[in-house]
């Protein structure tokens, strides 16, 4: 099929999916991918770099993949046109192609375009944020003992505070919510309607409820011990609160979770290891003080959306920072593979910035299509180029004897310890 200004390589296949979800990935898999705003520029071809030598090296020429770029953000108004950010065509293959990776795209803040990392999300109702959170050993922390931070958020990427539902002050959009409000559902609390903005929250059992099964299931197959609901359910009771119950009664429901001494607590034993699985929860401002003072106490983290966008990176901050900090969005088949980190405008283009996120999103795209030993040998190099201490600036700047190489060098000395 011809697009108008994607280029689909010569050689290579789709990505299908069977009838029972799993993924039929062919040996020349066509996987496509959005450089970025910023410093994508830097970041995208390092990690295309990357992953093609740990293909080649662990599989000797039987598998390789052919990247396929498509366009989002200031680089698709470039090739579309000035108004063009998310074209129709970037979506219709992202989902045809059902695998593929970006890097971050530009949100300005207070007017402007809204976020096309949220749009695509929408759009391909990629409704799981996973982003794991590990250590890896010799990598500067401000914590005595990083290594007890290992945990796996799972986001809930579709709905919450996040969606965008949300009126300028002083708008007429503003001005009929505020009446509405105020005439017809008697809401007295909006302390200055004449000048007030209005943001939605909307949060839904069906939303909380695919999220949390998504987190209990992950759990199971990863022989993990508890499952963490974090939410502010005591503010906002309806939906933080309902995201709290619905999902203690999925546990309950649907993987047959008893109480704990009255509850709400709950655990089940885990099918596969006959190991127990804890169902809790925990307020979110409370939370981002245990995960500081006692980390080993937690290890998946199920979450709204805007809790689990800054849970993400105060997380990351405590085995290195957002530098090694990747993420996939996914729904039950399809996935886009991308860092935690934003842009960073003011680096880019210098050729600086720790490609490390990037590239070990890719390490989980390269797992979640089966291709084990590429993603182990990729884990091993990472560990392997942070242990020689030439690294990044963000990790040099931390840690004693580093040497500081640029982004693209840190991608030629993870490749050189493959
Ligand atoms: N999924 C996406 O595409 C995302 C997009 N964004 C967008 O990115 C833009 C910039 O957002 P901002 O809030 O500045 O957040 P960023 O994540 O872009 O950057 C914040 C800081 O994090 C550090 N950092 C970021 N990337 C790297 C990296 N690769 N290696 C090492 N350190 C890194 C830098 O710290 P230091 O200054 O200490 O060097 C940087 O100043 C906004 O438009 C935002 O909307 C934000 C998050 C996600
Ligand atoms: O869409 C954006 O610009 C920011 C998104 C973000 O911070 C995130 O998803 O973690
Ligand atoms: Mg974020």
């Amino acid at each position: 099929m011809a697009y108008q200004h994607i280029q689909v390589p010569t050689q290579g296949q789709k990505i299908t999916v069977n009838a029972d979800m799993s993924l039929n990935v062919p040996d020349q898999p066509i996987i496509p991918y959005i450089e970025g705003d910023g410093t994508g520029v830097d970041i995208t071809p390092v990690m295309l770099k990357v992953v093609d030598a740990a293909v080649a090296k662990s599989y000797g020429g039987q598998k390789k993949i052919h990247w396929m770029e498509i366009f989002a953000g200031e680089k698709a108004t470039k090739v579309y046109g000035p108004d063009v950010w998310l074209p129709d065509e970037t979506l219709k293959v992202a989902r045809e192609y059902v695998v593929s990776i970006k890097g971050p795209l530009t949100t300005p803040v207070g007017g402007g375009i809204r976020s096309l990392n949220v749009a695509l999300r929408q759009e391909l109702d990629l409704y799981v944020c996973l982003r794991p959170i590990q250590y890896f050993a010799g990598v500067p922390s401000p914590l005595k003992e990083p290594q007890k931070t290992n945990m796996v958020i799972f986001r809930e990427n579709s709905e919450d505070i996040y969606a965008g539902i949300e009126y300028e002050a002083k708008s007429e959009k503003a001005r009929k919510a505020i009446d509405f409000l105020i005439k017809e559902m008697g809401v007295s609390k909006i302390r200055f309607p004449q000048t007030s903005a209005i943001g939605i929250k909307p949060v839904s059992i069906e939303g909380t409820e695919r999220l949390v099964r998504k987190a209990l299931q992950y759990a199971i197959d990863n022989d993990k011990p508890s499952v963490t609901l974090v939410h502010k359910g005591n503010i906002m009771k309806f939906t933080e609160g309902g995201f709290r119950d619905w999902g203690y009664a999925l546990a309950k429901k649907e993987f047959g979770a008893q109480e704990i001494d009255g509850g709400p607590w709950c655990r089940f034993r885990n099918p596969k290891t006959g190991k127990e699985i804890v169902v809790k929860d925990s307020i979110a401002d409370a939370f981002l003080q245990q995960i500081l003072l006692r980390p080993a106490e937690y290890s998946v983290i199920a979450t709204l959306n805007l809790n689990g966008d800054y849970i993400s990176d105060a997380l990351a901050a405590q085995v290195g920072g957002i530098g090694i900090a990747p993420g996939a969005n996914m729904s039950d088949t399809v996935a886009m593979f991308e860092a935690t980190h934003g842009t960073a405008p003011k680096y880019a283009g210098k050729d600086y910035v720790n490609p490390g996120s990037e590239i070990l999103s890719a390490e989980m795209m390269l797992r979640h299509m089966g291709w084990t030993k590429a993603a182990d040998l990729v884990i091993h190099s990472m560990e392997r180029a942070i242990q020689s201490k030439k690294v990044t600036y963000d990790f040099a700047r931390l840690m004693e004897g580093a040497t500081q190489v640029s982004c693209s060098g840190f991608g030629q000395v993870m490749i050189d310890h493959m």
